[in-house]
């Protein structure tokens, strides 16, 4: 194994990642800073103990060159929050070890999934990038920055359902898990949600909302490709979202097509880029997730945060 370019590192692992396998992760992980003596000076490794340590732990990491996180996109989406709360001069630059069901963020970065050692190679020859970050305030008091997704109506519903799943230990995980989530929140009558949304400060659209991600990177549920052009490199976000209601076969096929990116051309969907956008429901409170976790309201502002952190990426990486 190369010798680390990271710098001084804080290590921050899920052990309840990946279904429980995130606790083997970090044994390794621990395993192979100790084999080297060079590597267990600079590293320091803290298991998570529970939802939000990673948040603070990445909030008092001022002093490190880098902060490893190890898991999935939630404990990353913890870590990134955490990170916030330190001025940009003192956040330390991001490495991902994927480690997780969905590993979406880690899609983006281009890192190997669910393979530590691999992805810990990747990251020792790896470059540094400026990333951009969403940020989304809803009239519920919660404000969240996301790395990668954030959902309204359908397709958060289905990612919640799959962080319930994962909960209860499912042995699914990846597309297989989102689309038989996917699958039950159909087959339970497929809602839209009325809304008006403006994006860049437009006039407000009438919307029925049955989808509309906000994306910094191309994919949400463990792969499906819903804004292909959406980069973390870019000062604006994607959005894709439903401008007609189609018929539940028409939308399990925009759903299959999803997985690949094919679905864009649709008539029924709707892509644009926007720096910020206003969405309120005026109904009811939609399902909504940011990385995967649950966001309360009714009323939501979504900007881009553009050069928010630096994160390190294989070299070669398309971006
Ligand atoms: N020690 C812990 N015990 C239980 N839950 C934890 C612990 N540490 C963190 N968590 C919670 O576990 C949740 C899921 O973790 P994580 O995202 O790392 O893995 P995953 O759900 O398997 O992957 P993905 O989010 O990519 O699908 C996070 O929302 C986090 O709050």
């Amino acid at each position: 194994m190369p010798h680390t370019s990271l710098g001084r590192t804080l290590a921050i692992a899920n052990p309840a990642s990946h279904s429980g396998r995130g606790a083997g992760a970090a044994d390794e992980l621990e395993g192979i800073f100790a084999s080297d003596p060079s590597l267990a000076g600079a590293f320091e490794l803290r298991r998570t103990s529970g939802p939000g340590d990673a948040a603070s732990i990445a909030s008092s990491a001022g002093d490190f060159d880098t902060l490893l996180v190890m898991g999935g996109d939630g404990v990353i989406n913890e870590a990134v929050n955490g990170l916030m709360h330190l001025p940009r001069e003192n956040r330390p630059t991001l490495a991902v070890i994927p480690m997780g069901s969905g590993n979406d963020f880690a899609r983006t970065l281009g890192l190997a999934l669910n393979r530590p050692k691999d992805a810990l190679s990747q990251l020792f020859l790896g470059e540094r990038r400026a990333i951009g970050l969403g940020l989304v305030t809803s009239d519920a008091g919660e404000s969240r920055h996301f790395a990668q997704t954030l959902s309204f109506g359908l397709d958060a519903a289905i990612a919640l359902d799959t962080t319930d799943r994962r909960a209860a230990q499912t042995s699914q995980e990846g597309p297989a898990l989102f689309a038989t989530s996917g699958l039950k929140v159909f087959s339970s009558g497929g809602k839209c949600f009325p809304a008006r949304a403006s994006f860049d400060g437009g006039a407000p659209m009438p919307l029925r909302v049955m989808v509309f991600a906000v994306q910094n990177g191309p994919t949400y549920g463990g792969g499906f490709r819903i804004c292909p052009d959406a980069c973390p490199a870019d000062p604006t976000l994607c959005v894709c979202h439903n401008v007609l209601q189609p018929r539940l076969p028409h939308t399990l096929a925009l759903f299959a097509l999803a997985r690949f990116g094919l679905h864009t051309r649709s008539k029924v969907l709707r892509t644009v880029k926007a720096s910020s956008l206003d969405i309120r429901f005026e109904e009811e409170e939609p399902p909504c997730q940011a990385d995967g976790e649950r966001v309360h309201g009714t009323s939501f502002h979504v900007e881009s945060v553009p050069n928010a952190l630096d994160v390190i990426v294989p070299t070669g990486c398309r971006w």
